[in-house]
């Protein structure tokens, strides 16, 4: 039977969305999976579901909005009760790799303030080891030269991300690093140094982040708990 991503995604996100209870605030992800989990959660407030949504990236703001679900600015709120996001990559450990399109910065502080961290995905994205997808981390304009020099010590390579001929400019205004490690056997280690390399504003690497992982897979879905790794 071959797999069919779309769909996948899609039945996670039918999935994810049945978590969602009255009065919650719900941080909203970014990327082609969580389209779908914005669109479900669109008819759920059209049913008279009662949340209201924490942004990731203009674009799920944009469609957000367009479905009439209430949205909240990030700094106007002290806690959000659960987020949904997309990855681009998870392992057994649910360890993530994200930022594919480049909304890291925002999807990290949504999800550090999130007291429920769900992933939605279909089954491209579960791997044994990360790192085939490489590390996007945001930097600032003026440290991309020392960033890549110091991701060379870490015995990685890093390459300025481009989009349609331009170098990629996230909403913050940085660009992005996409950094090649080869497979990330010890992916906290890793997330470790490159919190410590100055200009970084945020990489791509969520360790011990989800709470859970939805992963569509053909017509089904698998649900994978932190809980149950412990
Ligand atoms: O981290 C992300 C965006 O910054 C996305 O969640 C990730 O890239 C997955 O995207 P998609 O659902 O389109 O495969």
């Amino acid at each position: 039977m071959h797999n069919n991503p779309e769909k996948e995604k899609q039945l996670a996100a039918k999935e994810a969305v049945t978590l969602l209870k009255d009065g919650q605030i719900v941080g909203l992800g970014t990327g082609s999976t969580i389209f779908f989990a914005i669109e479900e959660i669109g008819t759920l407030v059209k049913n008279g579901l009662q949340i209201k949504g924490v942004a990731t990236s203009d674009a799920s703001y944009q469609q957000a909005i367009a479905l009439g679900i209430p949205m909240l600015n990030i700094n106007d709120v002290t806690r959000i009760d659960i987020t949904i996001d997309g990855t681009d990559e998870f392992d057994d450990n649910l360890q993530l790799i994200k930022g594919g399109g480049g909304a890291l910065f925002k999807e990290k502080i949504v999800a550090s303030m999130s007291r429920e961290k769900i992933i939605i995905a279909d089954a491209s994205k579960k791997v044994n080891a990360l790192g085939k997808f490489k590390v996007p981390i945001e930097v600032v304009p003026f440290a991309v030269n020392y960033v890549r020099q110091q991701l060379k010590k870490l015995n990685g390579n890093g390459e300025v991300r481009m989009k349609d001929g331009q170098t990629f400019v996230t909403e913050q205004g940085n660009y992005i690093i996409d950094g090649d490690f080869g497979p990330i056997n010890e992916p906290i280690i890793l997330s470790r140094h490159l919190n410590e390399i100055e200009g970084i504003l945020v990489h791509g690497l969520f360790v011990n982040m989800a709470d859970s992982v939805i992963m569509g897979v053909h017509d089904t879905t698998v649900t994978f708990t932190r809980e149950a790794l412990a």
